[in-house]
């Protein structure tokens, strides 16, 4: 290493300028090649700190959100899943739902790509820098029992529930919920309106939702006027690509 870069190295590793220092030599020999004057090289050069840091923010969200599996709305047949609108969801993917702070729901029978479009959108978020949490509802609800447990509820719910600008719940519905579980989902729900984006999925339709929440329809009526001005995908069919669960517990 000559002693100008290991000068550079210093300064951008004091600077915490990990982009310049990958991309300096590079930049400095296009810019002997094409001509450019200082100030257009050193636009280029911060233009290259920033898209480094883009990528290292999407590597990073990525890792955090806890996606169960990286999926992309590119990837999904809209042919083959006939109750999927397509002009919808590709409006939902422009993410402009979670600028104004609005809900999802997806409904449908299991393997009918609820998580599939769930997860897509998250990427989507993920790839344009907006923090993005996705989890399953028992998961959910296990880390709230136990921060409970823990008096560490309100840390828990700051950074878990309210932190991430989009939070995807799975599979609601799966499994009932007892009626403390059920106050616990309502309470992230609630505390989220208005506040954050959130996208559910369940394999009920709402008719069906106070069986998963103790039979309690007080709650469940509060539940689902929260949904109100929601975006719902209700009628999600199609031929069955695959399943995580085929032996749904009665
Ligand atoms: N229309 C589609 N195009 C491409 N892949 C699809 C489509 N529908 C489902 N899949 C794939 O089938 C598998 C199951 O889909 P997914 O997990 O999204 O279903 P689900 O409705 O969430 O089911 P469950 O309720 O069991 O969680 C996934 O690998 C998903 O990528």
């Amino acid at each position: 290493m000559n002693l100008q870069l290991a000068r550079l190295h210093e300064l951008t590793e004091e600077l915490q300028l990990a982009g310049v220092e990958t991309n300096a030599t590079a930049l400095a020999q296009q810019a002997a090649k094409e001509e450019w004057d200082y100030l257009q090289f050193l636009e280029r050069v911060l233009q290259s700190e920033q898209a480094y840091r883009h990528q290292r923010k999407q590597v990073m969200f990525t890792r955090m959100a806890g996606f169960a599996s990286l999926k992309s709305l590119e990837e999904f047949d809209f042919t083959f899943a006939t109750g999927v609108p397509k002009k919808q969801v590709n409006e939902l993917a422009t993410l402009s739902f979670i600028e104004r702070k609005e809900n999802i729901v997806l409904l449908g029978p299991s393997g009918v790509g609820k998580i599939h479009i769930a997860s897509a959108l998250g990427y989507k978020a993920v790839q344009a820098g907006l923090k993005t949490r996705f989890i399953s509802a028992s998961d959910l609800i296990l880390q709230l029992t136990t921060a409970q447990r823990q008096d560490k509820y309100k840390q828990v719910m700051q950074r878990s529930v309210l932190a991430p600008r989009l939070l995807i719940i799975d599979e609601i519905g799966y499994l009932p919920f007892s009626a403390q579980e059920s106050k616990l989902l309502f309470d992230v729900i609630a505390k989220r309106y208005e506040k954050g984006a959130i996208i559910l999925t369940s394999n009920l339709p709402f008719g069906q939702w106070g069986s998963i929440f103790a039979n309690d329809t007080a709650l469940t009526s509060a539940m689902l006027i929260e949904f109100y001005t929601t975006h719902i995908l209700s009628k999600l069919k199609g031929r069955v690509i695959g399943s995580k669960r085929r032996n749904k517990p009665d």
